[in-house]
């Protein structure tokens, strides 16, 4: 209990705990409130039933003294008066508490998802490349509300309950402390028994929910994703499948321990009613006369009233807590664990005057035995263009990656103008390179939303956002046939671009800050070749203003570069201008020759340049 309480805890910042210390206090008075009121009904249910008790029982005769009534009818008024304005005032901080604790849980919601967010975004690039993205998003949106809505609002509901519960059994141990301990060792032992016995049972079916939960989201990520290939290859029923059987899973084990958490109250009403029975009979027999026996059995059936509902909240709490007991742990390892491998805050760097490079550089993939990259040296002169060619696999994105300062090498390091960069300096030169990758992801925003990726209207340069698309050479497109020229809105809800708009406008959005150095990893491989060429031309027209960078599968498209840089099986193994490799190297010249054979080409297809 108080690793689960530390654990917790672990997740909130200072505020958040003040902020919870003070549900905590909250509590504790409606807790408080709420026995002072069920123990104000003893002396009104004395006097209803025994006048004569006024001038024998201390606490009456006090109260007497206190309000000096006319007779015993205002007396008892002016006694059931306090007892209502009792309950008005549990009820009200009841409501108070209710509105602090709902506000307390669903402010975690907010600041817990988005803090889970903060820190998987600034995790190290490799990270991302391990993790199922689908699982994050998973985390970020359900599991952050299960833990809120389930674990820590049952964590807080059997708190406030459990204090109430300990007040209201002080209270009947003060009145008859036989009976208040018969009464409760049989009510809470019962509850207990139960809470012990369906343990294992809980544990299986919130790891059932986690597992299934994860899997339902994956499923259906995955089939909205690749809904073209899904629909080609007539996967639709598959899909289904594969999506049932978790979401069936999922929802058979909330139905299942839903069941387990409601159980106990049937039996407990049953119980209840004849504990009712039993202590009038008790009472009877104790007091002598029914007149002395009400007011005892009265506190106790109205104590039960409200302390039956509290034990079945406990228990209730205690399953959900139970169920959803993975989600805390799940969270602490993301949350709390993962602060160790976020990256470090970037430190800048001044854009290269002479030369950017790789230094001695090996990659190993974390999890991979043999590096992927193995001592790669490469100098990149400011404002040449470059390529990289070699077979699949050969090493070409990963060295992007290094180049781009996305993954950390293994041993060597990212020059600039001879200096090896820090860590942190790493992170900071990525502000000057630009990247166009194969596929455009679009977000469903305006094009110009999309070319000023990231900034919102009143923050986008509209004159950058034009010259962006001019240099991409896709402005006139925009600008005549599209209805809202630059608002038109694109992505999912909005104007379908073909393969060539796409890239273009990847290709605008990249030199949307003026990067000095751009990267093309295969940004042209997807399309035809008339689009292809279309497009290298607007690549190639960026020669000399821009460092360009290009992977490319089709080594014609990457002839004019001013020196190539050779890859096979994780090594650089040549270097040098299109004439000079298909003179000096073996392994250039056959791959050109099997390019002009046509195996790296593409049928031409219909899609606008
Ligand atoms: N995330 C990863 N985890 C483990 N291994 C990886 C990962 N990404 C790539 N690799 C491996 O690293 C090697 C180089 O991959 P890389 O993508 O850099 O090659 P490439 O030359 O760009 O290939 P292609 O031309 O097919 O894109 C391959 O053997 C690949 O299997």
């Amino acid at each position: 209990m108080l690793t689960v309480l530390k654990e917790t805890l672990s997740l909130f910042d200072r505020a958040e705990k003040l902020e919870l210390a003070l549900v905590f206090v909250i509590v504790l008075t409606v807790a408080t409130l709420e026995v002072v009121g069920i123990a104000s009904i003893l002396p009104f249910l004395t006097v209803v039933s025994n006048p004569e008790m006024i001038h024998e029982q201390y606490v009456l005769r006090y109260l007497w003294g206190l309000l000096e009534p006319s007779d015993h009818n205002s007396f008892l008024f002016t006694l059931g008066l306090i007892v209502f304005g009792l309950i008005i005032l549990t009820n009200l901080f009841n409501a108070v508490s209710h509105w602090l604790i709902q506000r307390f849980i669903w402010l975690r919601h907010h600041s817990l998802s988005t803090r889970l967010l903060d820190r998987y975004i600034r995790q190290r690039w490799e990270f991302f490349l391990n993790r199922n993205t689908s699982e994050l998003s998973t985390n970020i949106l359900s599991e952050v509300q299960q833990f809120v809505g389930q674990f820590l609002m049952a964590g807080i509901q059997l708190l406030a309950q459990g204090l109430a519960g300990v007040l209201i059994v002080g209270l009947l141990v003060a009145i008859d402390p036989t009976l208040a301990v018969i009464v409760s060792a049989v009510v809470g032992g019962t509850y207990m028994l139960i809470f012990v016995a369906v343990r294992a049972t809980q544990i299986k079916l919130g790891h059932i929910r986690t597992s299934s939960n994860t899997a339902r989201y994956r499923h259906a990520t995955e089939a909205m994703s690749g809904m073209k290939d899904l629909k080609i290859l007539g996967l639709e029923e598959a899909f289904l499948r594969k999506y049932e059987g978790p979401s069936y899973r999922y929802s058979m084990a909330q139905a299942k321990n839903a069941v387990i958490a409601i159980t106990p109250r049937y039996f407990l009403e049953v119980l209840g009613f004849g504990a009712v029975m039993l202590i009038l009979l008790y009472e009877l027999r104790q007091q002598g006369t029914a007149s002395n026996a009400i007011p005892v059995v009265g506190v106790y059936a109205f104590a039960g009233f409200r302390l039956l509902p509290k034990m079945q909240q406990m228990f209730y709490s205690g399953s959900s807590m139970r169920f959803t007991a993975e989600t805390l742990s799940g969270l602490k390892r993301d949350l709390v664990e993962l602060q160790r491998s976020e990256e470090p805050a970037p430190v800048h760097v001044s854009a290269p005057i002479e030369s950017f490079g790789l230094r001695n550089v090996t990659f190993n993939y974390p999890e991979m035995g043999e590096p992927t990259l193995k001592n790669v040296n490469i100098e990149i002169a400011t404002l040449s263009s470059v390529a990289l060619v070699g077979p699949t696999g050969s090493g070409k994105t990963t060295t992007v990656d290094l180049l781009l300062g996305l993954l950390e090498p293994t041993s060597g390091g990212l020059v600039l103008d001879g200096n090896l960069l820090s860590a942190s300096e790493r992170i900071g030169w990525r502000s000057h390179c630009g990247y166009v990758p194969q596929q455009i992801y679009l977000t469903d925003d305006t094009i110009a939303g999309n070319i000023a990726f990231g900034e919102s209207a009143d923050e986008w340069s509209m004159e950058r956002i034009k010259k962006a698309a001019q240099i991409a050479q896709i402005d006139e497109f925009i600008e005549q046939e599209l209805p809202e020229g630059y608002l038109t809105v694109v992505g999912e809800r909005g104007v379908r671009l073909s393969g060539g708009q796409r890239q273009r406008l990847g290709i605008a959005r990249a030199l949307y800050n003026d990067p000095e150095i751009l990267v093309f990893d295969e940004a042209t491989s997807a399309l035809d070749n008339t689009t292809e060429r279309a497009i290298m031309d607007a690549i190639e027209q960026l020669a000399g203003t821009k460092t360009l960078v290009v992977i490319a599968h089709r080594l014609e498209t990457v002839r004019k570069c001013d020196i190539i840089f050779v890859f096979e099986k994780g090594e650089l193994i040549d270097s040098g201008c299109w004439d000079e490799l298909l003179s000096n190297c073996d392994v250039f010249r056959s791959m050109v020759s099997e390019d002009s054979m046509g195996k790296g080409r593409k049928p031409n297809q219909t899609a606008t340049p």
